[in-house]
């Protein structure tokens, strides 16, 4: 039974994986919370990572180096689910890479890995002509802003469209610079926050005289759970190098 160690799991997702783990065959090693404290499992985080064969991550961004670490040492390929992550956390992750399997995603529901294909194939054949909105609500207990899944759809806007970067086009603050037209081509995103949802995320193709509107609900928090023990069981015994759900999914 493969062994899954989990960092952050004491919070939301930590405990939704706990949750989703026996039901796909999976065992959990054990947990460390915010101050490395154990909650079941090995008592310190090096005997944490040395008995399990798959770490994840959902936690916050500055502990990320450490988490990495921790795998690094212990040799042990690492889920990355945490959001909100700069570039020079996915230059470190490419680092780690080298040296053993890494899976980043902001989004572990195969739903939103779907949606983030459809939206890429839309805005191909679409161009900068329809303007594309991204807009995405979560609880109001989230941090960053906005979600690493609204990042990954406007990513793939952007590869649709066939831009320079990921995030070439990117505009998150529409009253930057006052009051303005919309820039043609840009990709402007809306963050909204409130109560307990799970996350919803939709991206607006806007044209003239018409729209198309592709959408994600998750109804449960159980969806990236489930999603997060597949990938891990996937990612456990995989050789060194970066990869993505659409590795595990067979879409390209
Ligand atoms: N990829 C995906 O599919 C998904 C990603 N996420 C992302 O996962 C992350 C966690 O979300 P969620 O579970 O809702 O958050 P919670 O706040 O509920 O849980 C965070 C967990 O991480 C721990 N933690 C917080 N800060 C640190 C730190 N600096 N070092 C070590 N541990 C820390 C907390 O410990 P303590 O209890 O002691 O505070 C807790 O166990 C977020 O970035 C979120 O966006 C969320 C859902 C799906
Ligand atoms: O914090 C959350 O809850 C979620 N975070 C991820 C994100 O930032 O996209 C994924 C999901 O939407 C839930």
């Amino acid at each position: 039974m493969t062994r899954i160690g989990i960092f952050g799991v004491t919070g939301r997702m930590g405990r939704a994986i706990g949750e989703a783990a026996s039901a796909q065959g999976a065992t959990v090693a054990g947990g460390l919370d915010r101050e490395g404290r154990a909650h079941g499992g090995p008592a310190t985080a090096a005997a944490l990572a040395e008995a399990s064969d798959v770490l994840v991550d959902f936690t916050a961004p500055d502990a990320l180096a450490g988490h990495l670490d921790l795998a690094l040492a212990a040799g042990k390929p690492i889920l990355i689910g945490t959001t909100g992550l700069t570039p020079a956390h996915h230059q470190r992750i490419r680092e780690a890479a080298r040296r053993i399997a890494v899976l980043q995603t902001a989004n572990t529901s195969i739903g939103i890995n779907v949606l983030r294909y459809l939206v890429r194939e839309a805005a191909r054949r679409l161009g900068p002509d329809w303007d594309a909105e991204i807009v995405e609500m979560h609880h109001r207990h989230k941090l960053d802003t906005p979600s690493g899944t609204a990042l990954l759809l406007g990513a793939a806007v952007n590869q649709g469209r066939g831009a320079t970067s990921d995030d070439a086009l990117n505009r998150f603050d529409r009253m930057q610079d006052g009051p303005h037209e919309r820039e043609e081509g840009g990709v402007y995103y809306a963050s909204l926050r409130g109560g307990s949802v799970a996350g919803d995320h939709e991206v607006i193709f806007a044209g003239e005289g018409e729209r198309i509107e592709l959408g994600h609900r998750a109804e449960t928090r159980a969806v990236f759970a489930t999603g997060a023990v597949r990938a891990a069981l996937w990612l456990a015994g995989r050789p060194a190098g970066v990869y993505t759900m659409q590795d595990m999914l067979g879409l390209d």
